[in-house]
């Protein structure tokens, strides 16, 4: 294991400049929806391209960091996400955001169903596999007509605060030891989530609903928010007054949402120098995750982000998945410098396969008991436990050098100080001393004047 440990210098190798994560999924079409003869949304390789459904010569392509196409599974999705994950496991806090128009899959992507689990329930399923000591804690808010409430906390109303660095204080965390647990409290928690039928969707999300996962383990502790945003949809003059005011309160916050984006965006290249994040409930709750840090000219964000773009192929929504689209391809240009233990991730994906492999052959030629593979099992915990202790290690002696460090320049400027007020002293008596020296010169010239006068006048 020695010789597979990384030094500090390689984890700070593993900065990562990419930026945020951007990935594309494309939904299947559903029963009642109407067939296209070709179809307007569709992926081909790394990209999704599209057709306009006016003028089918006005085609385009998309490059994403993965997309996936209407047979995706949700594991599969979920593997795009597994590096972040990995890195939340290492400390680096993460932003996932679901993002796309009404009944775009947003809602399915990240709490599924029973038979299909969504992006939280895999996570945390990984969490538990990867640190089976770590303990897990839930809390879960919606924003609705801009007011945020615990739904964790029988929606408890919640107030967001634009300056502290946590902007819900007060908010219920549950632990959870189990997936039957999590199951258990994300139902209650959905029950009170503000959702209606609309045009497009029976069971349209009306709120933005935060997901916070936080990770204890030893004494640090780690955070995830999940992020399934409401459904936006066009204005519609048919609507009752509820649901046009819903209607235009979801769409204003996320227009706050797309400005935040394209400040970040800005910032990278150094267009501007501020990201405003006052403007809504939704941006002031994400700023944790959003808030740049400029360090040494480059700017940093304080964790990973990862960005879903839900699309569906209807031609009616055409247009605003085009603008999902477009958001993407801007989100993608931002970058960031944040250090992320990417290295140390991979190598634990690696350690992780060699170990899914190993067992898997082996109780495919039923060449090992239970018990070996229970000991092997427990051998693999305790390399990522030693692993996790490294990477603990490596951070408390960060801190101290820099404890010391910081010590021993206050120690150089009290002793330069003290040199310099020594100096000063010094300087000064030689002044006097000059002073002194042609004082004493005047009063020789005075007496040696006075002695002439007087033998002048015969004294
Ligand atoms: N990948 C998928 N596979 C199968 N069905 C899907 C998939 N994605 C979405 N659906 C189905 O499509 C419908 C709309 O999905 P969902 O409610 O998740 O959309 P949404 O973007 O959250 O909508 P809204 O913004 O209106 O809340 C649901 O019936 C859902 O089960």
């Amino acid at each position: 294991m020695s010789s597979d440990i990384l030094t500090a210098s390689q984890l700070n190798s593993g900065t990562s400049t990419t930026g945020i994560q951007v990935v594309a999924r494309i939904r299947p079409s559903l029963q009642h929806e109407r067939q296209l003869a070709y179809p307007c949304i569709f992926k081909t390789n790394q990209c999704v391209c599209t057709t306009d459904p006016q003028n089918k010569l006005l085609t385009s392509e998309h490059p994403f960091d993965a997309v996936f196409g209407p047979e995706s599974t949700q594991s599969e999705v979920f593997s795009s996400l597994q590096q972040n994950i990995y890195n939340a496991l290492c400390g680096v806090p993460l932003l996932q955001i679901n993002y796309g128009v009404t009944s775009s899959g947003k809602t399915y992507t990240l709490f599924g169903t029973e038979q299909q689990p969504g992006l939280l329930t895999l996570s945390s399923q990984f969490i538990k596999q990867n640190l089976p000591e770590a303990r897990l804690f839930i809390s879960v808010v919606q924003i609705y007509l801009n007011q945020v409430s615990d739904l964790l906390n029988n929606c408890s109303t919640l107030k967001a605060l634009a300056t502290q660095a946590d902007p819900l204080p007060g908010r219920v965390f549950k632990e959870f030891r189990s997936e039957t647990e999590l199951n258990q409290l994300l139902k209650k928690a959905l029950a009170l989530r503000e959702q209606s039928a609309t045009n497009n969707n029976s069971q349209s999300s009306r709120s933005h609903c935060l997901i916070y996962l936080v990770i204890q383990h030893n004494d640090g502790q780690n955070q995830l928010c999940f992020v399934d945003l409401a459904g936006s949809e066009p204005f519609q003059a048919t609507q009752s007054k509820i649901c046009q005011q819903e209607s235009s309160f979801i769409r204003t916050s996320l227009l706050m949402l797309d400005k935040a984006i394209r400040d970040l965006k800005n910032l990278s290249s150094n267009n501007s120098n501020s990201v405003s994040f006052r403007s809504s409930q939704l941006t002031m709750c994400l700023r944790p995750f959003l808030q740049p840090k400029l360090v040494n000219t480059k700017f940093e964000l304080p964790g990973s982000i990862s960005l879903i773009l839900n699309l569906h192929s209807n031609a009616e929504g055409f247009y605003s998945n085009k603008e999902t689209l477009n958001l993407g391809l801007l989100t993608k240009e931002i970058k960031n410098y944040a250090k992320t233990p990417s290295r140390l991730g991979q190598l634990g994906q690696s350690v992780l396969q060699v170990a899914k492999s190993v067992r898997s052959s082996m109780s495919m030629n039923n060449s090992m008991n239970a018990s070996q593979i229970s000991e092997l099992d427990e051998e693999y915990i305790a390399i990522r436990r030693q692993e996790w202790d490294w990477v603990q290690e490596q951070f408390s002696q960060l801190g101290e050098q820099l404890y010391k460090m910081q010590e021993q320049v206050e120690d150089e400027i009290i002793e330069a100080r003290r040199d310099t007020v020594k100096e000063m002293q010094e300087l000064m008596e030689l002044e006097l001393q000059a002073q002194k020296d042609e004082y004493e010169l005047e009063l020789l010239e005075k007496d040696e004047e006075i002695r002439k006068l007087k033998t002048a006048l015969g004294l």
